[in-house]
């Protein structure tokens, strides 16, 4: 029998390719009408009508899947999560008992329960003890079996134990002494366990830490705040949000809106701490990280009905499941096998989140110009926060958006096929939904930021960031390129932060940096790529004056800032080996004392040795200080691009990306 396309993997690109070849002679032409529409609806309803496209529609068959979850496979992976333990493999058990938690169907308590408690078992081997105590925990609220729950306990107590604290230790011996009046154990066994804990709370209470911590943990009880927990650690992605007044978005006819600096910023200011409005992981990480906030995930949660992505809490389980997992459950797998890019997936994710009402109404409104100061003041969840991001839909070809509207048909049939629509979808809501998803598309291309996590392998002394999902930022998405960013981002889970890595004066743009950097790609190369990836002609100063490449920089040259009162910004250039200390500036003839310059650069050099002692020791934020100081105090003086500027800005951005996501390898 022939495999349906839809069953296929990367099935889009064939389906794309068979259409194409379907309509014949007249599909260029075809196609080129496309130009005649005015908007995404007729785009959608032009394509819609075309015999052949039409035609197409059998291969596009869209079906949930729930093949996910199963107990056998369950059952078989617990088997050798046990070999793997029994063997003291840790690892691997630790990952087959995740596996089997995840595959197993929601309404199995028990062995759901006995997963988790068989993987809290391993973590504590492994001396993950905050880990162990998330799953005890859980296991303990599913139906672990009665007669076992004492040793849950008992691990509890020896986890709390090795984390030091005591007045849980005591509680945990308590209740485990409890609990083994529902076990099985033999008389003797028991009353020396009885005993053994006992003799540790007794210990234990007569410790005077005790009594100082067990005031301290009353205290913030009653402050209604607890100990940090894992699943504390876990929230963290969501931080506050934050922008900074020293930004101010601006817009003109040549770039656009942008960014630019309210007043003078100083170097490693945080000008941007953002949420993402849409984020999806890529299918890679898919059981290693959390779906919702892209943490990386020991302890996962998993979907009550697949078993295709996980969460690191419930929390963010059940934002997941109210936002738009409901719509993907059961989905992902099509998605994933028909090849759709993660921009393809945010933009149904970006519709799955909303109700189709919400759509409805705000339809009409969405062909409206905003100002400025409209689009920055709605609602950071109001969809018009992204529908208004840049989409450079008059210079689109109709190739490209031939390509797009059957890309937004696919997905116009994923929403239907999980009940988006209802029972009975009304053939307008639908059209009007595939144009949405069409705008979507557009913006996604030119907004979407890659998620990264930094990759350190210690014993190679190497660090490698790496791009594990994409999401869309609305405040960020207004901040232009620039080959010499202003600022460095990194990522805790999927939220963003922006800070500065050099001193950015008032007035001007704050850029960041949309891949090409100049101290590393060529000039035509960079404007190559931002004119074919993001449509516009790049005109930083890099860019307008062709700084060399970072190996190319002059190193016998000394960039000095010309000091006259007169505020000159030119550079003097000098070479080291100059006797005079005098300079004129050959812009404005005044005379600049260079003695300044050099002892800074003196200073420099030590600084810079203490800075990066203080890197490779792991002690980022005191490093990130340095040379935070190092760069503000060449800054004054030099005018960049000059090697010791980039390599300090180097570090400094290494020095940020280590405060973010990162996996320690070794
Ligand atoms: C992420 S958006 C940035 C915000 C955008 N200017 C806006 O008005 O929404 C990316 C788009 O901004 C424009 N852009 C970004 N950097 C630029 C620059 N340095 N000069 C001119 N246009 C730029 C390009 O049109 C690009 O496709």
């Amino acid at each position: 029998m022939k495999m349906p396309l839809s069953q296929k993997k990367g099935f889009f690109a064939e389906y794309y390719l068979k259409l194409r070849e379907a309509g014949g002679a007249s599909c260029e032409a075809d196609i080129a009408k496309l130009s005649a529409c005015g908007t995404d609806d007729e785009r959608v309803a032009y394509v819609d009508q075309l015999p052949w496209v039409r035609d197409g529609d059998a291969d596009l068959q869209v079906q949930r899947e729930f093949n996910g979850k199963n107990a056998t496979v369950a059952a078989e992976l617990k088997e050798r999560a046990t070999t793997a333990f029994k063997q003291k493999k840790w690892l691997e058990a630790m990952l087959l008992y995740s596996r089997c938690y995840v595959t197993l169907p929601h309404d199995k308590l028990a062995e759901r329960s006995i997963a988790l408690a068989n993987r809290s078992a391993t973590l504590y081997h492994m001396q993950k003890h905050s880990e162990c105590l998330v799953d005890i925990r859980r296991a303990l609220e599913l139906e672990y079996p009665k007669e076992l729950v004492y040793k849950l306990y008992e691990r509890q107590a020896r986890c709390y134990m090795a984390l030091k604290d005591y007045p849980r230790t005591i509680n945990a011996l308590k209740k485990c002494i409890t609990a083994t009046d529902d076990s099985t154990l033999p008389a003797d066994r028991r009353s020396k366990l009885h005993l053994d804990a006992m003799t540790m709370i007794k210990m234990l209470e007569n410790d005077p830490r005790t009594a100082k911590q067990a005031a301290k943990q009353q205290k913030l009880k009653e402050a209604k705040s607890s100990t940090p927990t894992l699943e504390q650690a876990q929230t963290l992605p969501y931080e506050k949000e934050f922008v900074s007044d020293l930004v101010r978005i601006d817009q003109n006819p040549q770039e656009g809106r942008f960014a630019r600096a309210a007043s003078d910023v100083q170097v490693g200011q945080e000008l941007l701490v953002e949420h993402p409005y849409v984020a999806v992981l890529l299918e890679k990480y898919a059981q290693t990280h959390c779906e919702f906030c892209f943490m990386r995930t020991v302890v996962p949660v998993s979907c009550p009905g697949c078993s295709d992505v996980i969460y690191c809490s419930e929390q963010c389980q059940q934002k997941a499941a109210a936002k738009y997992h409901k719509f993907e459950c059961g989905l992902l797998p099509v998605i994933w096998r028909s090849g759709a890019s993660i921009n393809n997936h945010m933009a149904l994710r970006i519709i799955a989140s909303k109700p189709l009402d919400y759509f409805m109404q705000l339809r009409a409104s969405l062909d409206e110009e905003l100002s400025l100061e409209q689009l920055l003041s709605l609602p950071k969840d109001d969809f018009r926060r992204v529908a208004h991001l840049e989409r450079h839909q008059k210079e689109r070809p109709p190739s490209n958006f031939f390509q797009y509207v059957l890309m937004a048909r696919f997905l116009t049939r994923c929403l239907q096929a999980a009940g988006y629509f209802g029972s009975e979808p009304k053939s307008e809501q639908v059209s009007a939904i595939g144009g949405l998803l069409l705008r979507c598309l557009q913006f996604i291309q030119f907004n979407t930021h890659e998620v990264a996590e930094l990759h350190k392998y210690a014993a190679e002394g190497r660090e490698k960031s790496i791009f594990i999902g994409g999401a869309i930022y609305p405040t960020l998405a207004l901040f232009n390129h620039s080959c010499d960013p202003g600022v460095v981002r990194y990522f805790r889970g999927n939220t963003i932060h922006i800070n500065t890595v050099r001193p950015v004066e008032a007035g001007l743009p704050i850029n960041e940096n949309y891949g090409p950097i100049y101290t590393q790609d060529k000039r035509e190369d960079r404007q190559a790529r931002l004119k074919e990836l993001y449509w516009f002609e790049c005109n930083c100063d890099a860019c307008l004056e062709n700084w060399p490449l970072f190996d190319d920089l002059p190193r016998d040259i000394i960039r000095f800032r010309c000091e006259a009162p007169n505020n000159c910004t030119a550079v003097i250039e000098v070479p080291p080996s100059c006797n005079d200390f005098m300079i004129k500036c050959v812009t404005c003839g005044e005379l600049t004392n260079i003695l300044k310059g050099l002892k800074v650069m003196q200073d420099t050099e030590m600084m810079t040795r203490t800075a990066k002692r203080l890197y490779d020791t792991g002690d980022y934020a005191k490093a990130l200080n340095k040379f935070v100081d190092l760069l503000r105090i060449m800054y004054e003086v030099l005018a960049p691009p000059f090697p010791d500027f980039c390599e300090c800005q180097q570090h400094l951005k290494d020095c940020f990306l280590n405060l973010g996501n990162v996996y320690n390898l070794n």
